[in-house]
């Protein structure tokens, strides 16, 4: 599928955090291909809705759809009773009652057979009070069943989201115009269906009601018909165009409302909390969320006005079309041209119709921009996975890891992160990256990991292409521990479980992995042991301390122990030295069993790896051991070591 949506230049990074600059939305886009008015892609949208809606629950679908049918019928059979009755009423008058009943209808006409003029009049007030009836059951039945649908409608596309999100590559999430294809479809998830589901049905009903109205005032005049079908066209089609134009300000507005959230979060959210109230940021954040509110607010306003003058405009032609209507029929009926049963039947459908109309008009532009909604959620969930999962089993021991001349540049970045990297990690060792800020360590982890794939050159895992295994295998036997660790708004337990999910509920396992991450003595604090809430987003948990935490993540690292790789970005850096030493002890007695990989910027313990890579901008600039290293004259490690080491080495006299 095409993605059929224009962003402007300025819509991706531009304008860049929001916190200084100028907050323009950037350029109007140009309309999409065939974004123009499109009656019919509106009506195409309904069948896709009506599709989804079927796919997500097909019996309440079912019963919404016959609802929708007996409440759209309902006026049409009151109307066509009207002019039996008067017409029944008005020949009794004239002392011709109870003859054979007249029903006429389009391109037939039959008689209802004779009955004096009392039975009659019951017969067709009783057909009323049945409609009336059928029709209070089919609302009520329409309101309910639709409530429903529309939750689980809503339910069921965020979680498509969600589960597509989570299959989609890294890589997918930092490219500024993917993250906004996703943000839109997740953040108009939940109100865009409820629209979607309503508008759909709604634009059934009017539809029915409207054509069996029609059909009826083809029996008055076939003139007439034709004319209340074809008024409301051109107010549908300037609509549909606005609908257009403000789907695509919504687009062009994405970027703005990211930075809007953003502003909002680090106001709102206790993990900014300190520091903003240190530096004083309140009053400048929120100046700077309604700055960008406004900006987007004067482009809405300008939008809306053009949009509803427009639909004023030619929503006024209908009227029009249905005055002089009603004006030729008043006439005919006084010319004897037409009953008074005509005339009665015109001013029940009349009022009908036109409420239909205006109603199919405003259903038909919220379809069209469901439409372009739909295709964006469409397109999003065609995304798939550049790289082709491959399907081999991933052996049960130590791998072994090579990279053999790996370059990797980040989406959309210019810079190399890593260039042109060789190196051999034999299975069951310790290895250690060490380097300047920004040299590559933890790009080098997230491409062991498969997070991303190198843009040059091959990894290798036991001496096969790393894209050749099958990735959940992978990633089963992989323990990891990023530098930017998550801490889970959940109880301890959950924490650490979620490491291994299949076996959150499993004490013994949790203690264990908590025991090797040296996590256990956190409890002792804990009010509720391991099922103590941790941060506070759900009621009243427990704050844990930076070291804590990061215990806490390791622990959710050691919930696999049949991983037979350990990637640990700065595993230590929130440890006290105590506890540090204790996990670098606990790591060299695990090797054998799995490969270790650690980043660390701590030389304590970077000398006891087996193994230790040295990266600088993105090049492999050493390889050896602690030994070999540290004595090498000019080397970049020994350089590093030695101005680590100094303030220990030589104290300075007081
Ligand atoms: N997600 C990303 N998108 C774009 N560029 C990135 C991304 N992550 C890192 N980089 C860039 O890649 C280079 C290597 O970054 P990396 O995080 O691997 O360094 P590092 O050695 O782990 O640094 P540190 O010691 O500060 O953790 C840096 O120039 C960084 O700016």
């Amino acid at each position: 599928m095409s993605v059929r949506f224009v962003f402007s230049k300025s819509s991706g990074d531009a304008a860049g955090s929001g916190l200084t600059g100028d907050p323009d939305l950037g350029a109007a886009a140009p309309p999409p291909p065939g974004g123009r008015a499109r009656p019919f892609a509106a009506l195409a949208g309904t069948v896709r809705v009506l599709r989804l809606v079927w796919g997500v629950d097909a019996r309440l679908t079912g019963w919404l759809g016959a609802a929708i049918v007996v409440a759209g019928l309902v006026p049409v059979v009151t109307a066509a009773t009207v002019r039996v009755l008067v017409n029944a009423v008005l020949a009794a008058v004239a002392g011709k009652g109870g003859g054979p009943l007249d029903v006429r209808l389009p391109g037939f006409a039959f008689d209802l057979p004779a009955m004096p003029t009392g039975t009659a009049v019951v017969v067709l007030v009783a057909v009323q009070f049945t409609a009336a009836q059928l029709g209070g059951i089919a609302a009520a039945m329409r309101s309910g069943t639709q409530q429903l649908l529309q939750e689980r409608v809503t339910q069921d596309v965020r979680a498509r989201i969600m589960d597509h999100a989570a299959g989609l590559e890294l890589a997918f999430f930092e490219r500024g115009k993917s993250y906004d294809l996703l943000r839109q479809a997740q953040q108009e998830a939940a109100i865009r269906p409820v629209g979607m589901v309503s508008s759909a049905f709604g634009l059934l009903q009017n539809l029915i009601m409207f054509t069996g109205l029609a059909v009826l005032l083809v029996t008055v005049s076939p003139w007439l018909a034709l004319l209340a079908l074809l008024a409301p066209v051109p107010a549908f089609i300037a609509d549909a165009r606005h609908g257009t134009q403000a789907f695509l300000l919504s687009t062009l507005a994405a970027p703005a409302r990211r930075r809007m959230d953003y502003l909002s979060t680090l106001l709102t959210t206790d993990q900014y909390a300190k520091e903003v109230r240190l530096l004083g940021l309140g009053g400048y954040l929120t100046s700077r969320f309604r700055l960008i509110g406004d900006r987007y607010y004067q482009r809405l306003r300008t939008q809306v006005r053009r949009r509803q003058t427009a639909a004023a405009l030619w929503g006024s032609l209908s009227t029009v079309v249905g005055a002089g209507t009603y004006l030729y029929i008043a006439l005919a009926a006084v010319n004897g041209r037409l009953t008074l049963g005509d005339l009665m039947l015109y001013t029940a459908a009349a009022l009908t119709l036109q409420a239909a109309i205006q109603a199919i008009f405003s259903a038909l532009s919220t379809m069209h921009e469901s439409t372009l909604y739909l295709d964006q959620l469409f397109a999003l969930l065609a995304v798939r996975p550049q790289v082709a999962a491959g399907a081999l089993p991933v052996g049960g021991s130590a791998p072994r890891i090579t990279f053999d001349n790996v370059s990797f540049r980040y989406p959309d970045a210019t810079e190399w992160a890593l260039r042109e990297v060789s190196f051999d990690l034999a299975d069951g060792a310790t290895t250690a990256l060490v380097g300047t800020n920004g040299s590559g360590k933890s790009t080098v982890v997230k491409l062991v990991c498969g997070l991303y794939q190198p843009t040059e050159g091959r990894i290798l895992i036991d001496g096969v292409d790393l894209c050749s295994y099958d990735p959940a295998l992978l990633r089963s036997r992989t323990a990891a521990m990023f530098q930017d660790y998550v801490t889970y708004q959940a109880t301890v337990r959950e924490n650490v479980g979620l490491g291994a999910v299949d076996r959150i509920e499993d004490t013994k396992a949790v203690t264990t992995a908590m025991a090797g991450a040296d996590a256990l003595r956190i409890l002792k604090g804990l009010p509720g042991g391991m099922e103590t809430m941790l941060g506070r987003w759900f009621g009243r948990g427990t704050e844990l301390s930076g070291g804590q935490w990061q215990r806490v993540a390791l622990a959710r690292a050691f919930m696999r122990p049949e991983a037979t790789l350990l990637l640990l970005d700065e595993p230590s850096s929130a440890l006290d030295a105590r506890a540090e030493a204790d996990l670098f002890t606990r790591l060299a007695d695990l090797s054998d069993r799995r490969t270790v990989v650690y980043v660390s910027h701590r030389f304590s313990t970077v000398r006891h790896a087996d193994q230790i890579l040295v990266l600088d901008s993105g090049r492999l600039v050493e390889t050896g051991t602690h030994t070999t290293l540290v004595d090498k004259p000019g080397g970049t490690y020994a350089d590093l070591f030695r101005l680590q080491a100094a303030p220990f080495l030589d104290p300075q006299p007081d």
